[in-house]
């Protein structure tokens, strides 16, 4: 009997606890390449709340709502079945059972997101998909986006607030798309930087116990490294 009771509170203390991360920041600070690392590196899941927002905005595009009108947008908002895959390595997400993973990435969606986004039924809907899915991550997650540590996951174990300057983001993204102007690129970044700091409802915000950690001069080694010892540390203390 005794074994039995060793056995199990050894592997009790050998075991890492399961931590819940959230990191938010704005467009091309490294939230997912860094969240995707430190997931995979750590065991945990991995959540993209960012491809939800784009998710349900496709959705809307493909299906006649008028996103300048914020009314249509709140109505539509409860329709379409969003399902998020949560393997840091393969990460998916299907809208009504269709895979969306190209093209919730097009120029057309992340110009439209920042307004559909902005809408509080949409964000509460898609809040509490959030809260679902990391209750039910018992081996623990990384959730990454804007308001995940001041909103969605006020209680999470480890918050990060990502930052780069507009120079550095804006080069980062366009390095990814062949033959993109760096200019419009920066321009439509800080535009939608300030739409999603400004709206009313759960804006882009470091929360008050978020470290924060500025990525300008960092590489995403440096910084994966950098939030993997944060979070080893919480483990540590858990
Ligand atoms: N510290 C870094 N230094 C250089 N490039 C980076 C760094 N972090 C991320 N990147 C690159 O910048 C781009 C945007 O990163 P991503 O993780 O998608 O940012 P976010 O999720 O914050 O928008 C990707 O191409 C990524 O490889
Ligand atoms: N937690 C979140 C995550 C994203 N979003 C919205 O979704 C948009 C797209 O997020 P994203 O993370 O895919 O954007 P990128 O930084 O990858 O370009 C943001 O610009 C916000 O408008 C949000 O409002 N709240």
């Amino acid at each position: 009997m005794s074994t039995t009771v060793e056995t199990v509170s050894a592997a009790a203390r050998t075991a890492p606890a399961a931590v819940i991360v959230a990191i938010d920041g704005p467009s091309g600070t490294g939230k997912s390449s860094t969240s995707k690392a430190v997931a995979a590196q750590l065991g945990l899941s991995y959540l993209d709340t960012g491809a939800q927002y784009r998710a349900i905005t496709w959705w809307m595009l493909n299906n006649g709502v008028d996103v300048s009108d914020p009314a249509e947008i709140a109505t539509a908002a409860a329709k379409p079945v969003i399902v998020s895959g949560t393997d840091p390595l393969a990460p998916t997400i299907t809208v009504d059972g269709e895979d969306a993973s190209g093209p919730i990435r097009t120029q057309e969606v992340t110009s439209k997101v920042s307004a559909v986004s902005a809408v509080p039924e949409v964000r509460t809907r898609i809040t509490e998909l959030q809260r679902a899915i990391a209750a039910g991550a018992e081996g623990g997650i990384v959730v990454e986006g804007r308001d995940i540590g001041t909103t969605v996951l006020p209680g999470a174990d480890i918050k990060i607030f990502l930052t780069a300057s507009p120079e550095a983001r804006a080069a980062r993204r366009s390095g990814e798309v062949k033959g993109s102007d760096l200019a419009a690129t920066r321009e439509a970044l800080v535009k939608r930087d300030a739409a999603d700091s400004g709206r009313k409802t759960s804006p882009l915000a470091k929360a008050a116990d978020a470290v924060e950690v500025d990525t300008t001069e960092l590489t995403l080694s440096q910084v994966i490294e950098c939030v993997v010892t944060l979070v080893g540390e919480k483990q540590v203390a858990k």
